[in-house]
């Protein structure tokens, strides 16, 4: 049989799950439908990425055995009602709306019905993802492990219990946002230094994602590898005092807590 995935919404984070699924391999595009209400957007993964377009959310429902909600939370309820009578028992239906619980998920479907629950986040187009998944009872454990590995495969995720959901919107679902705006920031003071941008933001994301890559790659605490480029009477010491002086550490954390309070409240 073939092994088919369906997307109800095509955007950001569908078109960055659907390239990382493409490139690990997982899914061949043909098999890979996608049904968008913007007919550019379909045309658009189509020819970028070979998908198979579907002309209905009906349509959609009898190709796909994993069948992802991806548009957005507010719209959710309507558009998965509207097929619930559709989906089969044995159907996989993956929601990636922010907020969404799979309590409200089994309200439209029925408790019967197959629920999981994922935050990804956008690096997935790029096979560097981190999702977090909540499933509900009705998955065996296979069906458990085939959707970790559907998310796996263009990064690392996995299962966690859904009160987690709200931490995980702050510290990795909206969080690539907050790094963006720091190496735009790193590059603005580069840039104020003299360096042409382009090479402002070639050398800020390289540290940001080789900093990353230090904290998985050692296990060292993250404060011990900051002592580690902290020279004495040094120069990074008197920026990260700067930093904390501005209450960047506050301000991170902050960014995390009312992104979980919005998730929580949505
Ligand atoms: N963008 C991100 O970084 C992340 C987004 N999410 C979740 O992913 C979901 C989608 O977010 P984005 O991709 O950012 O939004 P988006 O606005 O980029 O994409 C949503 C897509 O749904 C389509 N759409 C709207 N109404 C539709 C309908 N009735 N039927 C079919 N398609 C329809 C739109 O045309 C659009 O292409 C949201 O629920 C969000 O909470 C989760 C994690 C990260
Ligand atoms: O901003 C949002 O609501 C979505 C969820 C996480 C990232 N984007």
């Amino acid at each position: 049989m073939k092994k088919t995935i369906g997307f109800l919404g095509g955007g950001n984070m569908g078109k960055a799950i659907i390239t990382g699924l493409i490139s690990s391999g997982l899914y061949e595009a043909p098999n890979i439908f996608v049904f968008d209400v913007n007919p550019a957007a379909l045309t658009q993964l189509h020819d970028e990425l070979g998908i198979t377009p579907v002309s209905s959310t009906e349509e959609l429902a009898k190709q796909s055995a994993v069948l992802v909600i991806s548009v957005k939370p507010n719209i959710l309820p309507a558009v998965l009602g509207e097929i619930a009578g559709r989906i089969t028992k044995e159907q996989l239906v993956v929601s990636i709306a922010a907020g969404i619980t799979l309590t409200q998920l089994t309200d439209i479907l029925t408790p019967e019905h197959k629920v999981v629950r994922v935050m990804p986040n956008t690096p997935a187009l790029v096979g560097e993802g981190m999702s977090a998944i909540s499933v509900n009872k009705q998955l065996t454990a296979d069906e458990r492990q085939q959707v970790l590995a559907i998310f796996q495969s263009f990064g690392k995720a996995e299962l966690v219990d859904e009160k987690l959901m709200d931490a995980v919107v702050g510290v990795s679902g909206s969080s690539p946002a907050y790094v963006y705006l720091f190496i735009e920031a790193l590059a603005d003071g580069a840039v104020a230094e003299g360096m042409p941008r382009p090479m402002a933001y070639q050398f800020a994301a390289q540290t940001v994602l080789g900093s990353a890559k230090m904290v998985l790659e050692t296990g060292k605490h993250p404060g011990e590898l900051k002592d580690q480029v902290c020279s004495p009477g040094g120069t990074t010491i008197l920026a990260v005092n700067s930093l904390e002086q501005n209450g960047f550490r506050a301000a991170a954390a902050e960014a995390v807590r009312v992104a979980a309070e919005k998730n929580r409240n949505m």
